[in-house]
This record gives C-alpha cells, sequence and structure tokens, in this order.
C-alpha cells in the first residue's frame, strides 16, 4: 500500500459495534487504507513508520451521523406552522413552499444553505427528500457530490390530493424518475431513492409504476407511514382494497422487496409490525417532528423488542434542526416520557440511540457507521477541552457532548477518507 493512500489519526477513539454499548480506545491510532478502516492500535506497528499521523490528543474520534430522513427542500420552512397538525402544516406551508423549487435559482440557494448546514452538524450521511421537480433533484446531488457528502436523493412523485401547482402526471412523473434514475445510478456516494410522498398523494398507478423501477435498478425505497390519526383514516378511505396502511405500499412492492426507508410508523397494527419485520423494512424515528405536529409517541422500544431496525431522522422543515445530537436526546427523552406512562417500555440509553444515528442507520448504506474493519472511514473529532473533560471518562465526555456542546465543537469532519471542510 502506498503510503499516500494511508491516513491515520490518534485520538480517543468512541464507537457502538452493536447497541448494547460503546467500544472505547483511549490514545489509540486509528488505520485508514484508501478510505476504508484497516485496525485501531494502542501502539502503532513499524510498517506505518513515515506515513501521515494527524494527532488529535485527547480529543474523541466518533462515527459522524447518519440521519435518515430529512425533506432538503423543506430547510427554509424550519419553525413555521408547527402550531398545526400534519395534514393542515402539509396545506398551509409546505405545499406553498415546495412549490418554489420550479425556481432552480431558488433551489440553488436552499440547497446550498441545507448542505452547508448538514455538514456544519456532523452529518456525513444523509436520505433526503428533494421535490417533484426534476431539474432541482439534479441540482441538490450536484451539490451533495461537490461538497463530498454520501446521500440518497428522492425526486419526490405525487398525482393526486395536492394543490394543482404540485399534481404530477403520472407518466411524466415516472419518466421524470427514470431519468432521474438514469442519470444517478451509477455515482460513487450520491444516489437515487423512489420516493412516493406517502399513500394519499399517490394514484395506484403511480405507485404501480413505482414498484416496477425499483425492480428494474434494485432501488431503494422510501416514503411515510402511520404518522397522524388524520392520515391514517384518510389512507382506509382512499384504499378501502387495503387491510392496513402498510399494505398499500406491499401491494405495490414498495415496503421491502428492495430496501426501504418507513418514516414515523407510530400507529402501528401488530399484523403492520410483523410484516416489517418479515420485509426488513426499516423504519425511522424522529422525535422532533412528531413532538412539533404533535403526532405521537413512535413505539421504538416495542419495535426494537420485536426485532425491528430503527434509524433517527431529524425530519426538516416539521423538525426544526438538522442536529442529530439533538434528535439523540430527543429520542431518549420522549422515550421517558412513554416509559412514565408504560413501565413495559424501559427508555433508550444513550448507546442505544447513538448506534440508531451511526452504525444502525449507517447499514443502509452498506459499512458505514462503525470503526470495525472494512468500515468507510466516516468520522467527527470532537474537541471538549473543558475542566471536566480532564476528569470524566471518554463515555462521559460524549454523553455531555451530546446533551450540552454543539456543532461548534467538531473541529474535523471526513467521509470515505475524504476530510470535508464547513465553511462556517
Ligand atoms: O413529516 C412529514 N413531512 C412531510 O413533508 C410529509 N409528507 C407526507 N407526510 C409527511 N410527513
Amino acid at each position: 500500500m502506498k503510503k499516500e493512500n494511508i491516513l491515520i489519526l490518534k485520538g480517543t477513539i468512541i464507537f457502538t459495534p452493536d447497541s448494547a454499548g460503546f467500544e472505547v480506545r483511549q490514545d489509540s491510532y486509528l488505520v485508514v487504507h484508501n478510505g476504508i478502516i484497516s485496525e485501531i492500535y494502542k501502539q502503532l506497528p513499524a510498517e506505518y513508520a513515515g506515513c501521515r499521523i494527524i494527532d488529535h490528543g485527547n480529543r474523541l474520534i466518533i462515527p459522524g451521523f447518519v440521519d435518515l430522513h430529512t425533506h432538503a427542500a423543506q430547510f427554509n420552512q424550519r419553525g413555521l406552522g408547527l402550531d398545526l397538525e400534519l395534514l393542515d402544516w402539509l396545506n398551509e406551508y409546505t405545499f406553498k413552499e415546495e412549490a418554489k423549487f420550479t425556481d432552480t435559482g431558488y433551489a440553488a440557494q436552499v440547497y446550498e444553505a441545507f448542505t452547508e448546514e448538514l455538514i456544519r452538524q456532523g452529518t456525513t450521511r444523509a436520505v433526503l427528500f428533494a421535490t417533484i421537480h426534476k431539474d432541482s433533484s439534479n441540482l441538490l446531488c450536484d451539490i451533495l457530490s461537490r461538497r463530498g457528502l454520501g446521500a440518497y436523493v428522492g425526486k419526490v412523485n405525487m398525482d393526486v390530493n395536492c394543490p394543482d401547482f404540485l399534481r404530477e402526471d403520472t407518466q411524466q412523473s415516472l419518466r421524470d424518475t427514470e431519468e432521474f434514475f438514469e442519470r444517478w445510478s451509477s455515482t460513487s456516494l450520491v444516489n437515487p431513492i423512489i420516493t412516493p410522498r406517502f399513500a394519499p398523494t399517490s394514484t395506484g398507478e403511480l405507485l404501480a409504476g413505482l414498484g416496477k423501477l425499483a425492480v428494474k435498478y434494485n432501488a431503494p425505497v422510501q416514503s411515510h407511514l402511520s404518522e397522524n390519526p388524520g392520515e391514517v383514516k384518510w389512507v382506509a378511505e382512499l384504499f378501502p382494497d387495503q387491510s392496513d396502511y402498510h399494505q398499500v405500499y406491499n401491494h405495490y412492492g414498495l415496503f421491502g422487496q428492495t430496501p426501504t426507508l418507513m418514516a414515523h410508523c407510530i400507529y402501528l397494527t401488530q399484523e403492520a409490525i410483523e410484516c416489517i419485520k418479515s420485509n426488513q423494512v426499516v423504519t425511522v424515528h424522529c422525535p422532533d417532528s412528531n413532538i412539533n405536529l404533535a403526532s405521537g409517541i413512535m413505539p421504538v422500544r416495542k419495535l426494537l423488542n420485536a426485532a425491528v431496525q430503527v434509524g433517527l431522522g431529524s425530519d426538516v422543515g416539521a423538525g426544526h434542526s438538522l442536529s442529530m445530537t439533538q434528535a439523540m436526546v430527543k429520542a431518549i427523552q420522549l422515550s421517558k416520557i412513554n416509559y412514565v406512562f408504560d413501565h413495559q417500555c424501559d427508555p433508550l440509553t444513550l448507546s442505544e440511540v447513538f448506534y440508531m444515528a451511526t452504525k444502525g442507520g449507517g447499514k443502509f448504506f452498506g459499512r458505514v457507521g462503525s470503526f470495525e474493519k472494512g468500515y468507510s472511514f466516516d468520522a467527527l473529532v470532537i474537541e471538549d477541552n473543558t475542566e471536566m473533560a480532564q476528569k470524566a471518562s471518554p463515555v462521559e465526555r460524549l454523553q455531555r457532548y451530546i446533551y450540552a456542546l454543539d456543532a461548534s465543537n467538531i473541529v474535523a469532519r471526513y467521509i470515505a477518507g475524504q476530510e470535508i471542510q464547513s465553511r462556517i
């Protein structure tokens, strides 16, 4: 291996090989070959003599964060209309904001700012909704690629039950989606994902066409599921032939037939939980959004006990921040509120939410989110040089960073072995 292809970082290394606890390697060397983790050493072997070593002293080195669900086009709308529930919030604010993305000039401005904030917050991989507009969706992929981020990007599909200015012709929607796939399928860090907005804004014809595209491109799928009681009732009225909300997606091959993410998953029947599990659908907990729109509390402990995969999402703009540390904190806080009312459901632990925000969510991207051998080197270096840091254990320092410090404590970011610069 040529020495210029080897990167070595020294510091206090923390990650979660599984959700039960942290692996801590104090004062150690993390060795990366061509962007892939090779080994962690306490003493650096002689073969690495002469390689470039970045010595971070006592700083924490942790995996980069994975945001499994957020809406890039809603970045400018953060904090607005959050006294409404889902369906009114969509009609009063969200659809009007997303309509602006016919203008690629506006899209460029928003998507540049959004991408900068993702980087600043330490998110290294994200699964994104754009809008129905093909040109501005392409622009989002261009910007993410240029900045070196890892992402799945969805050109959104909607052909019914939405304002005229956002309603697509079904066949045009499918053609645009296929063009988007042709353009982005074989790129390395930024890839397309099939994205019907949710069942209510989709005809059966659209869902059937998207199911065929998912098979043709072996493409991942994302959508929303069972977020709000009014939405769940509406889906039952719109799709009377399906026994349950999730069956609408399942019927059209959009529920685990290829890797699938479903955001929210709050109001799930036992049948839905079993289908999610057997189809290996990944559920996404969006605590900030679920609080803001008074949607409810996702039954995370119940899903984990049923061996369902759960990741974390910031869900901007219903969530008001792209911070994944705040998503972790809110996931724990919500689980504690839930515990007060239901002692059967233990609160989430720090290592469980950290796992969700790193290796758990990272699985959707492959070997991402951990520092085990063979994983992509996606990492953050955290500076917490306070008096408390001198006295605390590494896990206490991580806990304090997650709860009480912020993005300004991130001093370096790596994605697939490349250092990524925040401009702030
Ligand atoms: O939180 C949400 N944000 C959205 O944009 C959306 N669309 C459908 N369902 C949704 N939920």
